[in-house]
């Protein structure tokens, strides 16, 4: 007769903050079923009345504190401006229940986290991108000293609930993860509004134009995904020789596209580092 297992006790993850990030999060955890509890606290009782209509096994709160109560994962998914406040509401009781957090915040260094949370706190800072929001996302993840192996498996599996993760050693690199992947999108939506407006100005209704424009970004990005060949290698593929392509790859290389794309995410990145500085 085979001995049953016995049930391993689900993780109690608590969302402080119930917003866009916190809520693509929730729903990767559980359309991947995890084994978890899952509580969120916000003051405004809007962004929770719209967790509880869509899952009410979802334990709602407007009180941090209490939310926190026997947590094993803090998800810190407040905006970077008030996470100092929240953060050092939620120290004395840190202090004592010594969970797991990990934040989401843009900008806000561990150091600063940790020192705001009372001190030798496990904390996983990561920056996640919106396309977690249709579980497509990519999230940069730096784990400080105090964080044990199963910690750290504990965070993977929260974000890899929404997509693909890489774990950096050294913390400044998440600045360059926030200027490539963590503003990344609007990078790209930017280019689907430029080829919109060029796609009516050359004749095609607004609706013909969206479907052709989000169907190719998603065909270049699949195939960049599953193919053996590098995205230049696939490029040279499309452009044939005093070809179409190459007649309008002409035009965006000579207009300086990649020199445009080197200064705007040095901008990007040293920006990331200016907020680190102002939130310290
Ligand atoms: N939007 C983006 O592209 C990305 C955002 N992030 C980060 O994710 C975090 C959350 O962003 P979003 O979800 O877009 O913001 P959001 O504005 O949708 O959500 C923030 C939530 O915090 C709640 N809140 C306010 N005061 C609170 C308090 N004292 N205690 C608990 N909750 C409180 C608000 O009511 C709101 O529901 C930010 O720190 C942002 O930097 C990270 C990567 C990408
Ligand atoms: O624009 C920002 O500052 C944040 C960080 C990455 C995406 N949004």
């Amino acid at each position: 007769m085979d001995t049953p297992k016995l049930a391993q006790k689900p993780t109690t993850i608590t969302f402080i903050g119930a917003g866009n990030m916190a809520r693509s999060l929730i729903v990767g955890l559980l359309q991947d079923q995890a084994n978890v509890v899952l509580r969120v606290a916000d003051p405004d009782e809007h962004q929770l009345d719209a967790i509880r209509k869509h899952w009410p096994e979802v334990t709602t709160t407007t009180d941090n504190l209490e939310a926190m109560q026997g947590a094993d994962l803090v998800v810190l998914a407040v905006k970077p401006q008030i996470m100092r406040n929240v953060t050092e509401n939620l120290a004395s009781h840190a202090q004592l229940s010594r969970p797991l957090f990990v934040s989401i915040a843009a900008g806000i260094r561990e150091e600063a986290l940790n020192r705001w949370l009372g001190g030798n706190q496990a904390i996983v800072r990561c920056m996640p991108n919106t396309p977690a929001l249709v579980q497509a996302g990519a999230t940069g993840l730096y784990a400080n000293q105090h964080v044990s192996d199963s910690q750290r498996s504990a965070a993977e599996s929260l974000l890899r609930a929404v997509g693909i993760t890489v774990w950096f050693d050294d913390e400044t690199k998440l600045d360059a993860v926030t200027a490539i992947s963590g503003s990344g999108p609007a990078y790209f939506f930017l280019v689907m509004e430029a080829m919109q407006a060029a796609a009516e100005q050359l004749g095609l209704r607004p609706e013909e134009a969206h479907l052709l424009i989000v169907q190719t970004a998603l065909g270049a990005a699949k195939l960049a995904l599953e193919s053996d060949d590098l995205p230049g290698e696939l490029r040279q593929k499309v452009t044939s020789k005093g070809g179409t392509t190459e007649a309008a790859l002409n035009v965006l290389t000579t207009g300086g596209l990649h020199d445009l794309f080197a200064q705007a995410l040095q901008a990007a990145a040293s920006r990331s580092r200016e907020l680190a500085a102002a939130n310290s």
